[in-house]
Protein backbone atom coordinates (compact mmCIF):
# COMPACT_ATOMS: atom_id res chain seq x y z
CA UNK A 1 0.00 0.00 0.00
CA UNK A 2 1.28 3.53 -1.00
CA UNK A 3 1.02 5.98 1.73
CA UNK A 4 0.91 9.60 1.35
CA UNK A 5 2.12 12.30 4.11
CA UNK A 6 1.95 15.87 3.47
CA UNK A 7 3.84 17.52 6.19
CA UNK A 8 6.35 15.76 8.08
CA UNK A 9 6.40 18.02 11.02
CA UNK A 10 5.88 16.57 14.54
CA UNK A 11 2.98 14.78 14.05
CA UNK A 12 3.43 13.53 10.15
CA UNK A 13 7.30 12.23 11.10
CA UNK A 14 5.14 10.73 14.20
CA UNK A 15 2.92 8.75 12.10
CA UNK A 16 5.67 7.16 9.53
CA UNK A 17 8.19 6.45 11.91
CA UNK A 18 5.17 4.06 14.06
CA UNK A 19 4.20 2.54 11.22
CA UNK A 20 7.16 1.69 10.26
CA UNK A 21 8.21 0.42 13.74
CA UNK A 22 4.89 -1.47 13.92
CA UNK A 23 5.80 -2.97 10.65
CA UNK A 24 2.32 -1.94 9.34
CA UNK A 25 4.06 -0.22 6.39
CA UNK A 26 7.82 -0.28 5.01
CA UNK A 27 9.55 3.01 4.08
CA UNK A 28 9.62 1.96 0.13
CA UNK A 29 5.40 2.75 0.39
CA UNK A 30 5.60 6.26 1.64
CA UNK A 31 5.59 9.37 -0.52
CA UNK A 32 6.40 12.44 1.18
CA UNK A 33 6.61 16.40 1.40
CA UNK A 34 7.28 18.95 3.35
CA UNK A 35 6.80 23.21 3.61
CA UNK A 36 10.72 22.86 4.24
CA UNK A 37 11.38 19.79 1.77
CA UNK A 38 15.37 19.03 4.06
CA UNK A 39 13.04 17.89 6.74
CA UNK A 40 11.07 15.15 4.45
CA UNK A 41 14.62 14.49 2.92
CA UNK A 42 16.35 14.17 6.64
CA UNK A 43 13.56 11.24 6.89
CA UNK A 44 14.14 9.48 4.13
CA UNK A 45 18.04 9.69 5.09
CA UNK A 46 16.98 7.98 7.94
CA UNK A 47 14.55 5.33 6.54
CA UNK A 48 16.29 4.57 3.25
CA UNK A 49 13.29 3.99 0.42
CA UNK A 50 10.99 6.54 1.68
CA UNK A 51 10.17 8.94 -1.73
CA UNK A 52 10.64 12.54 -1.23
CA UNK A 53 8.48 14.79 -3.67
CA UNK A 54 8.60 18.67 -4.22
CA UNK A 55 4.65 19.41 -3.83
CA UNK A 56 1.44 18.02 -2.38
CA UNK A 57 0.13 17.95 -5.83
CA UNK A 58 3.36 15.57 -6.51
CA UNK A 59 1.94 13.32 -3.07
CA UNK A 60 -1.70 13.01 -4.73
CA UNK A 61 -0.06 11.95 -7.68
CA UNK A 62 2.26 8.46 -6.43
CA UNK A 63 -0.68 7.67 -3.59
CA UNK A 64 -3.97 7.33 -2.79
CA UNK A 65 -4.08 7.12 0.92
CA UNK A 66 -2.69 10.46 1.99
CA UNK A 67 -2.72 12.32 5.70
CA UNK A 68 -2.63 15.73 5.76
CA UNK A 69 -0.53 17.31 8.39
CA UNK A 70 -0.30 20.25 8.00
CA UNK A 71 -2.04 23.24 10.55
CA UNK A 72 -5.59 24.18 10.18
CA UNK A 73 -5.43 27.06 8.45
CA UNK A 74 -3.20 25.90 5.72
CA UNK A 75 -5.25 22.23 4.36
CA UNK A 76 -7.44 24.43 1.90
CA UNK A 77 -5.35 26.24 0.09
CA UNK A 78 -2.97 23.11 -0.15
CA UNK A 79 -6.75 21.63 -0.87
CA UNK A 80 -6.92 23.34 -3.98
CA UNK A 81 -3.53 23.52 -5.25
CA UNK A 82 -3.71 19.93 -5.63
CA UNK A 83 -7.29 19.75 -6.73
CA UNK A 84 -6.93 18.73 -10.45
CA UNK A 85 -4.85 15.79 -9.53
CA UNK A 86 -7.50 14.40 -6.62
CA UNK A 87 -9.53 12.02 -7.92
CA UNK A 88 -12.41 10.01 -6.70
CA UNK A 89 -10.31 7.17 -5.57
CA UNK A 90 -8.15 8.93 -3.16
CA UNK A 91 -9.04 8.92 0.53
CA UNK A 92 -7.40 11.64 2.26
CA UNK A 93 -7.46 12.01 6.20
CA UNK A 94 -6.83 15.17 7.98
CA UNK A 95 -5.23 14.93 11.46
CA UNK A 96 -6.37 17.88 12.84
CA UNK A 97 -9.91 18.47 14.99
CA UNK A 98 -10.98 22.08 13.94
CA UNK A 99 -11.94 21.06 10.72
CA UNK A 100 -14.91 18.36 9.92
CA UNK A 101 -15.13 15.69 7.31
CA UNK A 102 -17.86 17.05 5.90
CA UNK A 103 -15.66 20.49 5.37
CA UNK A 104 -13.22 18.33 4.02
CA UNK A 105 -15.85 16.05 1.19
CA UNK A 106 -17.43 19.48 0.10
CA UNK A 107 -14.24 20.72 -0.94
CA UNK A 108 -12.43 17.08 -2.76
CA UNK A 109 -13.82 14.80 -5.21
CA UNK A 110 -13.26 11.67 -2.54
CA UNK A 111 -13.80 10.32 0.34
CA UNK A 112 -12.22 11.99 3.81
CA UNK A 113 -11.63 10.84 7.02
CA UNK A 114 -10.40 12.43 10.01
CA UNK A 115 -7.38 10.66 12.48
CA UNK A 116 -6.20 12.48 15.55
CA UNK A 117 -3.45 11.14 17.02
CA UNK A 118 -1.48 11.69 20.24
CA UNK A 119 2.01 11.60 21.26
CA UNK A 120 1.92 8.20 23.08
CA UNK A 121 0.85 6.36 19.30
CA UNK A 122 4.92 6.75 18.88
CA UNK A 123 5.09 3.95 21.49
CA UNK A 124 2.60 2.11 19.15
CA UNK A 125 -0.11 2.77 22.38
CA UNK A 126 -3.16 5.15 23.17
CA UNK A 127 -6.14 5.86 21.04
CA UNK A 128 -6.44 7.42 17.54
CA UNK A 129 -9.35 9.59 17.52
CA UNK A 130 -11.40 8.64 14.22
CA UNK A 131 -14.02 9.64 12.69
CA UNK A 132 -15.70 8.62 8.61
CA UNK A 133 -16.99 11.05 6.24
CA UNK A 134 -20.33 10.06 4.75
CA UNK A 135 -18.55 9.12 0.86
CA UNK A 136 -16.36 6.39 3.13
CA UNK A 137 -17.44 2.87 1.82
CA UNK A 138 -17.17 -0.10 5.03
CA UNK A 139 -13.85 -1.30 2.85
CA UNK A 140 -12.15 2.18 3.38
CA UNK A 141 -13.13 2.23 7.01
CA UNK A 142 -12.14 -1.16 7.71
CA UNK A 143 -9.00 -0.81 5.73
CA UNK A 144 -8.20 2.16 7.34
CA UNK A 145 -9.26 1.00 11.08
CA UNK A 146 -6.82 -1.67 10.54
CA UNK A 147 -3.97 0.57 9.25
CA UNK A 148 -4.50 2.00 12.49
CA UNK A 149 -4.78 -0.42 14.78
CA UNK A 150 -0.74 -1.21 13.90
CA UNK A 151 0.07 1.91 16.43
CA UNK A 152 -2.48 2.77 18.48
CA UNK A 153 -6.59 1.53 19.79
CA UNK A 154 -8.44 3.66 17.34
CA UNK A 155 -12.07 4.69 18.60
CA UNK A 156 -14.46 6.59 16.56
CA UNK A 157 -16.02 9.53 18.08
CA UNK A 158 -18.72 11.45 16.95
CA UNK A 159 -18.03 15.31 15.89
CA UNK A 160 -19.60 16.67 19.49
CA UNK A 161 -17.33 15.46 21.09
CA UNK A 162 -14.19 16.29 19.21
CA UNK A 163 -12.84 18.55 21.72
CA UNK A 164 -12.87 16.99 25.03
CA UNK A 165 -11.63 13.54 23.40
CA UNK A 166 -9.05 15.39 21.52
CA UNK A 167 -8.02 17.23 25.02
CA UNK A 168 -7.75 13.81 26.94
CA UNK A 169 -6.14 11.89 24.23
CA UNK A 170 -3.89 14.07 22.61
CA UNK A 171 -3.26 17.46 24.56
CA UNK A 172 -3.69 14.67 27.58
CA UNK A 173 0.22 13.99 27.90
CA UNK A 174 0.96 17.41 27.89
CA UNK A 175 -1.30 18.23 31.34
CA UNK A 176 -0.31 15.42 33.14
CA UNK A 177 3.28 15.98 32.67
CA UNK A 178 2.78 19.66 33.53
CA UNK A 179 0.95 18.06 36.58
CA UNK A 180 3.80 15.63 37.25
CA UNK A 181 6.27 18.95 37.08
CA UNK A 182 4.03 20.59 39.40
CA UNK A 183 3.94 17.81 41.75
CA UNK A 184 8.21 17.34 41.36
CA UNK A 185 8.56 20.97 42.31
CA UNK A 186 6.38 20.81 44.98
CA UNK A 187 8.41 17.85 46.38
CA UNK A 188 11.59 19.22 46.08
CA UNK A 189 10.12 22.96 47.76
CA UNK A 190 8.59 22.09 50.99
CA UNK A 191 10.98 18.83 51.71
CA UNK A 192 14.60 17.97 51.55
CA UNK A 193 14.43 15.84 48.00
CA UNK A 194 16.35 16.61 45.02
CA UNK A 195 14.54 17.31 41.85
CA UNK A 196 16.80 14.66 40.37
CA UNK A 197 15.82 11.82 42.62
CA UNK A 198 12.16 13.12 43.03
CA UNK A 199 11.67 12.92 39.10
CA UNK A 200 13.27 9.56 38.83
CA UNK A 201 10.41 8.18 41.38
CA UNK A 202 7.91 9.67 39.90
CA UNK A 203 8.84 8.19 36.42
CA UNK A 204 8.99 4.91 37.31
CA UNK A 205 5.30 5.05 39.46
CA UNK A 206 3.70 6.34 36.00
CA UNK A 207 5.30 3.69 34.21
CA UNK A 208 4.23 1.43 36.66
CA UNK A 209 0.83 2.31 36.88
CA UNK A 210 0.51 3.09 32.77
CA UNK A 211 1.46 -1.22 32.82
CA UNK A 212 -0.85 -1.44 35.61
CA UNK A 213 -3.58 0.03 33.52
CA UNK A 214 -2.77 -2.26 30.91
CA UNK A 215 -2.66 -5.76 31.94
CA UNK A 216 -5.91 -4.17 33.71
CA UNK A 217 -5.09 -5.50 37.02
CA UNK A 218 -7.16 -2.25 38.32
CA UNK A 219 -9.36 0.35 37.44
CA UNK A 220 -8.89 3.82 38.09
CA UNK A 221 -11.33 3.26 41.05
CA UNK A 222 -10.04 0.27 42.34
CA UNK A 223 -6.54 1.12 42.20
CA UNK A 224 -7.23 4.41 44.68
CA UNK A 225 -9.07 1.94 46.88
CA UNK A 226 -5.99 -0.45 47.23
CA UNK A 227 -3.44 2.22 47.93
CA UNK A 228 -5.87 4.22 50.69
CA UNK A 229 -5.56 2.23 53.81
CA UNK A 230 -8.06 3.15 56.51
CA UNK A 231 -6.61 5.74 58.96
CA UNK A 232 -3.27 6.16 56.59
CA UNK A 233 -1.73 8.77 55.15
CA UNK A 234 -2.82 8.29 51.16
CA UNK A 235 -6.41 9.19 52.18
CA UNK A 236 -5.17 12.54 53.86
CA UNK A 237 -3.38 13.28 50.47
CA UNK A 238 -6.69 12.52 48.86
CA UNK A 239 -8.68 14.93 51.10
CA UNK A 240 -6.65 17.80 50.08
CA UNK A 241 -6.64 16.77 46.75
CA UNK A 242 -10.52 17.11 46.85
CA UNK A 243 -10.70 20.33 49.28
CA UNK A 244 -8.38 22.41 47.24
CA UNK A 245 -8.35 21.33 43.28
CA UNK A 246 -11.94 22.89 42.61
CA UNK A 247 -13.07 23.07 39.21
CA UNK A 248 -9.99 23.03 37.39
CA UNK A 249 -10.70 20.32 35.06
CA UNK A 250 -14.48 22.05 34.44
CA UNK A 251 -12.53 25.40 33.65
CA UNK A 252 -9.86 23.41 31.45
CA UNK A 253 -12.25 21.83 29.40
CA UNK A 254 -14.65 24.91 29.11
CA UNK A 255 -11.19 27.18 28.27
CA UNK A 256 -10.54 24.32 25.44
CA UNK A 257 -13.83 24.45 24.04
CA UNK A 258 -13.71 27.98 23.81
CA UNK A 259 -10.75 28.19 21.81
CA UNK A 260 -12.31 25.80 19.41
CA UNK A 261 -15.14 27.92 18.52
CA UNK A 262 -12.16 30.58 18.02
CA UNK A 263 -10.47 28.21 15.90
CA UNK A 264 -13.56 27.22 14.12
CA UNK A 265 -14.16 30.54 13.27
CA UNK A 266 -10.93 31.00 11.49
CA UNK A 267 -11.59 27.81 9.44
CA UNK A 268 -14.45 27.70 8.62
CA UNK A 269 -15.23 30.55 5.97
CA UNK A 270 -12.31 28.45 3.79
CA UNK A 271 -15.60 26.15 3.64
CA UNK A 272 -18.69 25.96 2.08
CA UNK A 273 -20.09 23.91 4.74
CA UNK A 274 -20.41 25.42 8.20
CA UNK A 275 -20.87 23.75 10.89
CA UNK A 276 -24.11 23.39 12.83
CA UNK A 277 -22.71 23.49 15.96
N1 LIG B 1 1.34 17.96 18.29
C1 LIG B 1 0.41 17.06 18.69
O1 LIG B 1 0.55 16.37 19.74
C2 LIG B 1 -0.82 16.86 17.85
C3 LIG B 1 -1.07 17.66 16.74
N2 LIG B 1 -2.19 17.45 15.99
C4 LIG B 1 -2.47 18.31 14.83
O2 LIG B 1 -1.52 18.03 13.82
C5 LIG B 1 -1.31 19.19 13.02
C6 LIG B 1 0.17 19.36 12.83
O3 LIG B 1 0.76 19.53 14.10
P1 LIG B 1 2.31 19.36 14.33
O4 LIG B 1 2.81 18.21 13.54
O5 LIG B 1 2.52 19.42 15.80
O6 LIG B 1 2.81 20.73 13.63
P2 LIG B 1 4.23 21.05 13.01
O7 LIG B 1 4.32 22.53 12.88
O8 LIG B 1 5.31 20.32 13.74
O9 LIG B 1 4.15 20.40 11.54
C7 LIG B 1 3.47 20.98 10.46
C8 LIG B 1 4.30 20.68 9.24
O10 LIG B 1 3.56 21.02 8.09
C9 LIG B 1 4.46 21.56 7.15
N3 LIG B 1 3.70 22.35 6.16
C10 LIG B 1 3.00 23.48 6.34
N4 LIG B 1 2.39 23.85 5.19
C11 LIG B 1 2.69 22.91 4.27
C12 LIG B 1 2.36 22.72 2.89
N5 LIG B 1 1.57 23.58 2.24
N6 LIG B 1 2.87 21.63 2.26
C13 LIG B 1 3.67 20.76 2.90
N7 LIG B 1 4.02 20.89 4.21
C14 LIG B 1 3.53 21.94 4.88
C15 LIG B 1 5.40 22.39 7.98
O11 LIG B 1 6.59 22.64 7.24
P3 LIG B 1 7.79 23.58 7.75
O12 LIG B 1 8.89 22.63 8.10
O13 LIG B 1 8.12 24.46 6.59
O14 LIG B 1 7.28 24.36 8.94
C16 LIG B 1 5.61 21.48 9.18
O15 LIG B 1 6.68 20.57 9.01
C17 LIG B 1 -1.98 20.36 13.75
O16 LIG B 1 -3.15 20.71 13.08
C18 LIG B 1 -2.31 19.80 15.13
O17 LIG B 1 -3.49 20.30 15.63
C19 LIG B 1 -3.05 16.42 16.25
C20 LIG B 1 -2.84 15.60 17.33
C21 LIG B 1 -1.72 15.78 18.23
O1 LIG C 1 -6.08 19.17 16.86
C1 LIG C 1 -6.00 18.74 18.02
O2 LIG C 1 -7.00 18.54 18.72
C2 LIG C 1 -4.67 18.41 18.57
C3 LIG C 1 -4.51 18.15 20.01
C4 LIG C 1 -3.10 18.53 20.30
C5 LIG C 1 -2.78 19.42 19.21
N1 LIG C 1 -3.67 19.39 18.29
Amino acid sequence: MTIGVIGTGNMGTLLIESFIRSKAIQPSEFVITNRTLSKAESLSKKYEGIQVVPSAKSVFKEAKTIFICVKPLSIYPLLKEANDVIEHNHLVISITSPIRVEQLESSLPCPAARVIPSIVNQTLSGSTLLTFGERCTEEVKTSLTQLLQSISNPIEIEEEITRVSSDLSSCGPAFLSYLFERMISAAVSTTEITEEKATQLLTDMVIGVGKLFEEKTYTLDTLKKKVMVKGGVTGVGIQILEDELGEVFEHLFKATQMKFVEDHKEVDPQYSIKPSS
